[in-house]
């Protein structure tokens, strides 16, 4: 099922439901800041699975003890598409178990 390019109203509808994400041009992005760089390790592999499960993957950084997400939807042109949220929101459900802010 081909996936659509969101408006504009619906990207910032659907941001003012996640804190901390942002439109970057064209990609939603975040960063986390995490307790060491293990746990940014651990919590790179938990996204992956996510990612993998949902068939849908993100410019994913590891840093020191950071964690950043850039995400578009290449199949759209590049456009943001409701899949992009639904990592997004994945992603927001998984973060405070690894500590992440
Ligand atoms: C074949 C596979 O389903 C596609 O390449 C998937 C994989 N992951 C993807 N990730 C992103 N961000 N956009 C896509 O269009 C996309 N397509």
């Amino acid at each position: 099922m081909p996936v659509e390019p969101l408006s504009q109203k619906e990207i910032e509808d659907r941001l003012a439901e996640l804190p901390g994400w942002t439109l970057d041009g064209d990609r939603l992005t975040r960063s986390y800041r995490l307790g060491s760089h293990f746990a940014a390790t651990a919590m790179v592999v938990h996204i992956a699975q996510v990612q993998e499960e949902l068939d849908h993957h993100s410019d994913l950084t590891l840093g020191y003890d950071t964690v950043s997400l850039s995400v578009h939807t290449h199949s759209a042109g590049g456009a943001v598409t409701e899949k992009d949220f639904e990592l997004a929101r994945r992603v927001e459900d998984l973060a405070p178990g690894h500590g992440a802010h």
